[in-house]
């Protein structure tokens, strides 16, 4: 029989640079297997449905809900975001190491349903290099940058929660940090 590997769950605030160290991390070592979340959020130019969420409407996040096919969900910043649950456990079943990435509710919940799991805090390096991540990457208008930026105080305070906590100055050493814990 394989032995399952420990979930690992990557969060910290928004625009720290998750997505980037996790795509850095995943281009060298593709076994390490990504959930992909579904999310009531509409797509940014170039993010694709089913590589980078499942993006769904109100009504379709609703019923994953009441089927209980998600292991976590959240509302973060006016959207819903979940991980889809029997993927996450087939993954887990058959040998391979799970990442999640998810914001700090879903870290929480994750820890209660799956103690054995992996929190891993990813921090800038200081809250102006946030801000200047957050509305560098252009993605949001600035009241949503703004409401995100309100979140991250938030998610900030809650560190110490977490098992392990990795600075993002260089994503090359950051993604060699994650990877040496998921194994
Ligand atoms: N170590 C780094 N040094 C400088 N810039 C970085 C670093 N890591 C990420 N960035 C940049 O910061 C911005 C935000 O990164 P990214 O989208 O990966 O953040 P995120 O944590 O996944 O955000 P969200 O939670 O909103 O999805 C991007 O423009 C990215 O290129
Ligand atoms: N609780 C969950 N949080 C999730 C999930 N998928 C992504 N996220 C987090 O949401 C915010 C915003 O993401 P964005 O793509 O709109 O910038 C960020 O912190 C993600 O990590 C999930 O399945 N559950």
């Amino acid at each position: 029989m394989t032995d399952r590997p420990r979930l690992t769950v990557l969060s910290g605030p928004s625009g720290v640079g998750k997505s980037t160290v996790v795509a850095h991390l995943r281009k060298a070592h593709p076994e390490v297997w990504l959930s992909v979340s579904a999310t009531t959020r509409r797509p940014r130019p170039g993010e694709r449905h089913g590589v980078h969420y499942f993006f769904v409407d109100d009504e379709e996040f609703d019923k994953l809900i009441a089927n209980g096919e998600l292991l976590e969900w959240a509302e973060f910043a006016g959207h819903r975001y979940g991980t889809p649950r029997r993927a996450v456990l087939d993954h887990l079943d058959a040998g391979v190491p799970v990442l999640l990435e998810i914001d700090l509710q879903g870290a929480r919940l994750v820890r209660d349903s799956m103690p054995d799991a992996r929190l891993v805090f990813l921090a800038p390096p200081s809250w102006e290099e946030l801000v200047r991540r957050l509305t560098g990457r252009g993605t949001e208008p600035p009241e949503v940058v703004e409401r995100r930026l309100a979140v991250a105080r938030t998610e900030l305070a809650a560190e110490p929660e977490f098992d392990v906590t990795l600075v993002n100055t260089s994503v090359e050493d950051v993604a060699a940090e994650l990877l040496a814990l998921i194994r």
